[in-house]
C-alpha cells in the first residue's frame, strides 16, 4: 500500500506505511491517505464475525500495512495490546434504548477512545523505528484525551521523545492529572496559554518549517498520523458485523471535534461495510453542525463547553474527505484548505457538500441539553454517560429510523468528567483502581505563551535532554 498527500501528487518514491507513520504529516502540509480503498469482499465480512477483537484489527490495519508490516506482526501487537484493556469484549456495545447502542470505547488505560488507537501506535512505533535504528520527538496538540493517550502509549520508550501542547486550564483536572503525573523522561507537558486550536496550529507550524522538523526528526500521534485513522476502523466493523453486518446496514453517532472518530467509519463504508448514516454530535463549538446544514464552514472562536475535548473549531481530518469529494484533485483541496487558512471560511463547493450531506448528519448541543441528556439516560436506562459520549447518544437519539441499528460512540469514561456527571445524575463516578491514586500523584508541567518561538525552543531542549 503507497501513500499521497491531500495537496500533493502520487509519485513513484510514494511512501509505505512505515514512512508515513514515522512523519504523521505530509511535508506540503497535506494529510496522508491511501492510494486506493483495500475493499472488504462481503463473505470475508461475514467470515470475520467470528474473530476476536485482536484478530479483527490485525486483519483491518493489516489492509493499510501490506508490504510494510506483515500480519503475525500485526496480530502479536495487537493480541498483546487489547489483552490489557479491562473488558473482555474490548470495545463492548451497550443496547441503551430500543435498537440504540453505545458503543463503549473507554475500556483502555487511559479511559478515553483514544487508546484503542494509540495503544497501537506505541507499538508500531516501537517496531518501525526499532528496524531503522532512528530516534523521533512526537509532538501532540490536546484538548484532553490524545495527551494522555499519547504519553501513556510512548512514556519511557527509548527511541521516543514526546511533548505534548494542551490549552492551560482548559482541560478537566482528570485529564490534566492524567498527563502530569507522567514523570518519565521522555515526556515533557506544556500548558499553552491559548485553546485547542492555538495548540494545533503549533503542531502544525513544527511540521511546516522544514529544518526545526528534520533536526528535531519530528512525528505526530494526533489524527493527522493516517495511522489513527486506520486503527480506530475495526471498532466500526466489530460493531456492525456484531449487529448483523454485512447483511444489513447500520448508523453510527460520533460526538466529533477532529473529525477523525467519525472519519474512521466513513472509511469502513468505503471499503465495504454498509453504513447508512454517519451523524455528528457537536457541542456549541458547532462549525461541523453548520456545514452540514448550510454549507457553512466560518471559523469562530473556540467556546469553553462541558465536553472539553470536542472544543475545536478546526477539524483537521475534514480535509480527508474533502479531498475525497473533490475527485482526489490535490490542487482544488490546496486552495481550498489555503483560503480557509488565511480567511477562516472554508468555500466548500455546492457538489461536494450536497454529496456529504447524503451520508452526513449533523446536531449540536448546548450545555444544558448535554446535561439534560445524561440525567435522563441515566434515569430512563440507568445509563452513566459523559458529557462526550451523551452527545453522541443524543444524536443516534436525533437520526435513528426504525430498523437500522444507530450505534453511538461513547468516547470517554464517566470519572473522566466528574464534576459534569455528578450535576446531572447525582453519581460521582469513581476512577478504576489503576488510577485512583491520581489527585495525589506530583505533577509536573510548564506554562508557556501562545508563542511558536517559545514552543520551539522547549520541543528543542526536550529533545536534546
Ligand atoms: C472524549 C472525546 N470525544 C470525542 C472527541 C472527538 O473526536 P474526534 O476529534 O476524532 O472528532 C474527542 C477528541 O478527539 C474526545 O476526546
Ligand atoms: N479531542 C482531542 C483533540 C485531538 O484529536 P486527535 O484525534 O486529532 O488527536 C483530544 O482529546 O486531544
Amino acid at each position: 500500500m503507497r501513500y499521497r498527500s491531500t495537496r500533493g501528487t502520487l509519485d513513484a518514491a510514494a511512501p509505505d506505511f512505515s514512512d508515513i507513520l514515522l512523519s504523521g504529516l505530509a511535508g506540503d502540509g497535506g494529510l496522508y491517505m491511501p492510494d486506493h480503498w483495500p475493499h472488504i469482499p462481503r463473505e470475508t465480512l461475514t467470515s470475520w464475525r467470528s474473530l476476536s477483537y485482536a484478530d479483527l484489527a490485525a486483519e483491518v490495519i493489516g489492509l493499510f500495512t501490506e508490504g510494510s508490516i506483515d500480519r503475525d506482526t500485526l496480530r502479536t501487537m495487537a493480541h498483546d495490546v487489547y489483552g490489557r484493556f479491562d473488558h473482555a469484549a474490548v470495545a463492548p456495545l451497550v443496547e441503551v434504548e430500543d435498537g440504540l447502542f453505545s458503543l463503549e470505547l473507554f475500556h483502555g488505560p487511559t479511559l478515553a477512545f483514544k487508546d484503542m488507537a494509540m495503544q497501537m501506535l506505541g507499538r508500531l512505533f516501537e517496531h518501525v523505528l526499532k528496524q531503522r535504528n532512528h530516534h523521533v520527538t512526537i509532538v501532540g496538540a490536546t484538548s484532553g484525551d490524545t495527551g494522555s493517550a499519547a504519553i501513556e502509549a510512548f512514556r519511557g520508550r527509548e527511541h521516543v521523545s514526546i511533548v505534548i501542547l494542551h490549552p492551560h486550564n482548559r482541560t478537566s483536572e482528570v485529564q490534566r492529572r492524567q498527563m502530569t503525573t507522567v514523570l518519565e523522561d521522555n515526556v515533557l507537558n506544556i500548558a499553552v496559554e491559548g485553546d485547542f486550536d492555538d495548540c494545533q496550529d503549533m503542531v502544525k507550524a513544527m511540521f511546516a518549517d522544514e529544518a526545526f522538523r528534520t533536526d528535531c526528526s519530528l512525528s505526530a500521534v494526533n489524527s493527522i498520523n493516517w495511522a489513527r485513522i486506520a486503527a480506530q476502523i475495526p471498532y466500526y466493523v466489530r460493531s456492525a458485523l456484531a449487529l448483523g453486518g454485512p447483511d444489513r446496514p447500520v448508523s453510527f453517532a460520533v460526538p466529533t471535534g477532529n473529525f477523525g472518530n467519525i472519519l474512521a467509519a466513513w472509511v469502513a463504508s468505503q471499503m465495504g461495510l454498509p453504513i447508512d448514516r454517519l451523524c455528528v454530535g457537536s457541542n456549541r463549538n458547532d462549525i461541523l453542525t453548520r456545514f452540514l446544514l448550510n454549507n457553512d464552514m466560518t471559523k469562530r472562536q473556540v467556546e469553553p463547553s462541558l465536553s472539553p475535548s470536542m472544543d475545536i473549531q478546526v477539524s483537521s481530518n475534514f480535509e480527508r474527505l474533502l479531498f475525497e469529494m473533490l475527485g482526489r484533485d490535490p490542487n482544488r483541496c490546496r486552495a481550498i484548505m489555503e483560503e480557509f487558512r488565511q480567511t477562516g471560511c472554508m468555500a466548500v463547493p455546492h457538489d461536494a457538500w450536497e454529496q456529504i450531506r447524503e451520508t452526513f448528519h449533523g446536531i449540536a448541543l448546548s450545555d444544558e441539553q448535554t446535561t439534560d441528556t445524561m440525567k435522563a439516560l441515566y434515569a430512563e436506562s440507568h445509563y452513566l454517560a459523559d458529557p462526550h459520549s451523551a452527545i453522541g447518544l443524543a444524536a443516534g437519539r436525533r437520526f435513528h429510523e426504525a430498523g437500522v441499528p444507530m450505534i453511538a460512540a461513547a468516547t470517554a469514561h464517566p470519572a473522566k468528567f466528574p464534576d459534569a456527571v455528578k450535576k446531572a445524575t447525582g453519581i460521582h463516578p469513581e476512577l478504576p483502581p489503576h488510577l485512583a491514586d491520581l489527585f495525589s500523584r506530583k505533577e509536573r508541567y510548564d506554562v508557556l505563551p501562545n508563542d511558536i518561538e517559545k514552543i520551539k525552543a522547549a520541543v528543542r531542549t526536550h529533545r536534546g535532554r
